[in-house]
């Protein structure tokens, strides 16, 4: 009778060798146990461990975020080549001169002066005091004449009070720092210039920390330029304010598989990089203070091209 209540309690790992054995005396019965027992729970537990803690290190690496352009510092160029994603494949057939085959980032903080800089602070302030939008991000498009107002877009140019906003001396210094740039874009892509165009969406913009009211104010959501305008091939963009002194928040992000690099934004710094799936990137939220920035984009597509602005009577 004990002997069959043992073996109806009979776990894994008990061979038919043990039972047998169990009928032996107690001192004997332990010795003849066959091999070491599988602790299936506690390998288990180690597994689910060690894949807990993979993660968390893939995890930390990619969320790590490390410096490409601090704002202390100023860059008179600094630059990393990054392999160019496919998303240029088709292109590369149209437009061969132009289309990017070294892909990556470069920033410049000497291209634009600082008096350059203070004039395109003030136009930028001057348009966008005559709207605004009711979210953190406003924009004003001097080409089309876009401007943020409330929770849509009024055609500045259009405005009554905005006739004698804008003078030639303005109009002047966009294109004479836009040209800086595409020039320079050009020289670092090593691409030819005349093949390389000024394209839409080309804007400033304006962000502070007040709540999204639309979809336009969420500028801090991972993107491809060249997704989310098709235009584009190099983006670049002119900060004009300080990461730190006029806001806090609002760096540049790109987000690469092994970690994330950071560029603060400093008034008078250029960052270009393709506009291609190798440069995923986005704005952290500006949690305090103002961010000026003009956007200044390039397509080598030449039915995308856009003139530059001139003054509207
Ligand atoms: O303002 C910036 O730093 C970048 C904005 C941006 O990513 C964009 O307009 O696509
Ligand atoms: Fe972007």
């Amino acid at each position: 009778m004990a002997a069959k209540q043992r073996s109806s309690r009979k776990s894994p790992g008990i061979t038919k060798q043990t039972l047998k054995a169990d009928s032996q005396p107690n001192s004997e019965r332990e010795t003849i146990q066959l091999g070491p027992r599988i602790d299936w729970r506690r390998i288990f537990t180690r597994l689910l461990m060690i894949i807990g803690i993979m993660i968390v290190v893939y995890f930390s690496k990619a969320n790590k975020m490390v410096p490409f352009a601090t704002q202390k510092e100023e860059i008179s160029k600094r630059s990393v080549e990054i392999g160019c994603s496919k998303d240029y494949a088709e292109e590369l057939k149209h437009f061969p001169g132009c289309t990017p085959r070294k892909c990556g980032r470069v920033v410049l903080d000497t291209l634009v002066s600082p008096s350059e800089v203070a004039a395109l602070l003030n136009i930028a302030e001057r348009g966008l005091s005559m709207g605004g939008s009711t979210g953190g991000a406003s924009i004003l498009d001097l080409h089309s004449g876009a401007l943020s107002h409330g929770n849509a877009f009024v055609n500045i140019y259009k405005l009554e009070e905005a006739k004698t906003l804008f003078t030639i001396q303005d109009f002047k210094i966009y294109s004479y720092v836009k040209n800086k740039i595409h020039h320079a874009i050009a020289d670092h892509f090593g691409i030819n210039r005349n093949e390389l165009y000024l394209t839409h969406p080309t804007f400033f913009s304006r962000i502070t920390p007040a709540p999204p009211q639309t979809i336009h104010d969420e500028y801090w959501h991972p993107h491809v330029d060249k997704e989310t305008y098709e235009s584009f091939h190099y983006t670049s963009l002119l900060y004009l304010t300080d990461y730190r002194y006029h806001f806090d928040g609002g760096r540049f992000i790109f987000i690469d598989k092994d970690s994330n690099k950071t560029v603060e934004p400093r008034a008078g710094r250029v960052s270009a990089f393709t506009s291609g799936s190798e440069n995923l990137h986005y704005v952290e939220r500006v949690t305090n203070g103002t961010r000026y920035a003009i956007t200044v984009s390039f397509t080598c597509d030449q039915r995308h091209a856009i003139n530059d602005p001139m003054l509207r009577k």
